[in-house]
């Protein structure tokens, strides 16, 4: 697996480091409001079990699947609910949970979404941030690392399914692609 790899970006040291710092934030933020964190799958999954666990207050945690179509490196326009959440949204304090932003495509319908819903606060915490490829105007409200121009796999990010297991953020060497 290792060795599909043309660069390691971002090492399972640095996004541990910046994972302490953002649950450290959340914490502060969130003291005495019991925020339903809600975990976008399946890429968001190993950054919300690790963020959660440096969030030192009482919190409560949903999961949500959703898929945009198209092909496997491109995000299309549409969003699809593959598995909703359990709890009622009304007057709670929601922080959603994502492993990266893109096109912004899928964040902009959950929060429009959740707002619909009758959430008290809706806040957008991203591992990964790629502006170069935002078709609508989203910003997160706390970023651990911007990416570049890239397709980048690892901790969460697949690429036809594999690597999400990777502890690190990469990117794949071109002959992968060609396989
Ligand atoms: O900003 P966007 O262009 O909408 O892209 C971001 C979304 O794309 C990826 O999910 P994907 O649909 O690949 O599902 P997955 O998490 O199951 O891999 C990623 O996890 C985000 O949810
Ligand atoms: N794996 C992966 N999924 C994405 N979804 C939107 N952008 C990306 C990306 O760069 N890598």
């Amino acid at each position: 697996m290792h060795d599909e790899m043309k660069e390691v970006l971002i090492s399972e040291e640095t996004l541990q480091e910046k994972i302490k710092e953002l649950g450290a934030q959340l914490s502060n933020e969130y003291q005495d409001r019991f925020p339903l964190v809600v975990g976008v799958l399946k890429g968001a999954l190993p950054f919300m079990a690790d963020l959660i666990k440096k969030m030192d207050i009482h919190l409560e945690i949903d999961l949500m699947a959703v898929s945009s179509y198209g092909a496997s490196t491109v995000s299309s326009g549409e969003v699809k609910i593959i598995k909703d959440l359990d709890t009622s949204l009304e007057g709670r304090d929601i922080i959603i949970v994502e492993d990266i932003i893109d096109s912004g495509l899928t964040l902009s319908y959950l929060v429009q979404l959740f707002k619909h819903r009758k959430a008290n606060s809706v806040k957008i915490v991203t591992l990964l941030d790629k502006p170069t490829g935002r078709k609508v105007d989203i910003k997160p409200d706390l970023t651990g690392f911007t990416v570049p121009d890239a397709f980048v796999v690892g901790y969460g990010l697949d690429y036809v399914e594999r690597y999400r297991n990777l502890p690190y953020i990469g990117v794949l060497k071109p002959e992968v692609y060609e396989k």
